[in-house]
């Protein structure tokens, strides 16, 4: 997109009439670009360490190093146009006073407020089972998450599941003429979803309000925080679904809670109870139901108000160890479960399933 002086000017104009405050990120960033676009790179001594605030300006234009005047004017007015449009999708239904939510979701409810994002699987007539829709979804709302001005982001479910994994009409009315098709596509969707969970720059906690089923619980071995209440389970029944662990587990997990007790997981479908999978340690600390939204929040609102800065770049500190191991694994799961969905046990799982013949 090439970015005339006239709609970069009028950027200008529209971001004096945004109503919400956008945070003081997000308004670095348009002052760096803004300076990167009307004087070049920045070409000021640095000020000194006490001087916070020209520091913090100084540090953002400086960061934007040798970016043209061009594409910084293009960057300019792509982010008012973003502001201006979340600012418009305006608040959705679900949320509560003080939440600002985030508009153009199906399947998710995202929200921010008191430095947190939550982000809340939304389908709990289908016990929040993820859809292709929800996967993107939910692919979308760790880029803007990474992005907005929260402190950490926090993964929930709606309703009394927290999800029941992979949503198995992923796999239904699929032709057998396109059945490779689909299982690549599928494939690299996984990757890309696993991928974006590695990559999120700040905390991720899981607040699991309700049983967990398949890719929600391989999942959690790549969030830093895990909270439970006490009606939680965790089940990944990979083997009777003629499918293989994803998510990262098989190497996480055996990392979390040694090999023994991760074959019994992952092999054989043995499901945990939360004090289960607290004791090994795929869970920080569980919570009686009835006090759990409560305590758990709190809790939550408490970290969130720690030095946003210094968080990330701990979680970085620590992620960073094993990235490229993570990705390694990520891709080597998926090529494996190329084969599983095009495999006669896993077409007869699901078979099974949609014949109603046995629930989990
Ligand atoms: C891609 C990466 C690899 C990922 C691997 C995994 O995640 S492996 C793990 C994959 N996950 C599984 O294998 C879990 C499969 N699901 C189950 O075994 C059971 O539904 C249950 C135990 C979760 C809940 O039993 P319950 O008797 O309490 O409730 P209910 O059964 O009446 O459910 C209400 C409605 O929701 C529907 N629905 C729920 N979950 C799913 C789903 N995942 N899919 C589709 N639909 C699902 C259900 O059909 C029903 O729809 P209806 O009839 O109203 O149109």
């Amino acid at each position: 997109m090439q970015v005339s002086q006239k709609d970069f000017e009028k950027a200008q104009e529209q971001l004096k009439l945004l109503k919400n405050d956008p945070g003081n990120e997000t308004k670095l960033k348009l002052y760096a670009l803004f300076k990167q676009a009307t004087e070049g790179p920045c070409n000021s001594p640095k000020p000194g360490m006490l001087d916070f605030v020209k520091k913090a300006k100084w540090d953002a234009w400086n960061s934007l190093g040798s970016l043209s005047q061009d594409n910084a004017r293009q960057e300019y007015t792509k982010l008012v146009s973003s502001l201006i449009s979340a600012e418009s999708a305006g608040r959705k239904k679900d949320t509560s006073p003080g939440e600002s939510g985030h508009g153009g979701y199906e399947t998710l409810i995202v929200t921010t407020d008191n430095n947190i994002t939550k982000i809340m699987f939304n389908r709990p007539e289908k016990k929040n089972a993820i859809n292709h829709k929800m996967y993107r979804e939910i692919i979308n709302a760790l880029q803007e998450a990474a992005k907005d001005d929260s402190t950490i982001a926090v993964f929930t479910g709606n309703g009394d599941y927290y999800t029941s994994g992979n949503d198995l009409n992923n796999f239904s009315n699929v032709q057998p003429s396109e059945m490779k098709k689909m299982a690549k596509d599928a494939a690299e969707l996984l990757k890309e979803f696993v991928g974006s969970f590695i990559d999120f720059p700040k905390p991720l906690i899981a607040v699991v309000n309700g049983p967990a089923v398949g890719i929600s619980v391989t999942l959690l071995g790549l969030f830093d925080v895990v909270y439970a209440s006490d009606r939680a389970t965790f089940h990944t029944p990979f083997s009777q679904l003629g499918q293989s662990p994803e998510g990262c587990s098989s190497y996480l997990f055996p990392k979390i809670m040694g090999s023994a007790k991760a074959n019994e997981i992952l092999l054989f479908n043995k499901k945990l109870t939360a004090s289960e999978a607290c004791a090994l340690g795929l869970v920080n600390e569980v919570f009686p139901d009835s006090t759990f939204q409560k305590e758990v929040w709190a809790r939550l609102k408490a970290y969130a108000s720690l030095p946003k800065n210094s968080l990330a770049v701990s979680k970085q500190l620590l992620r960073n160890i094993e990235k490229e191991k993570l990705h390694a694994v990520n891709s080597q799961e998926c090529e494996v479960l190329t084969e599983r969905w095009l495999s006669d046990e896993c077409l007869n799982a699901l078979v099974t399933f949609f014949q109603r013949k046995s629930k989990l």
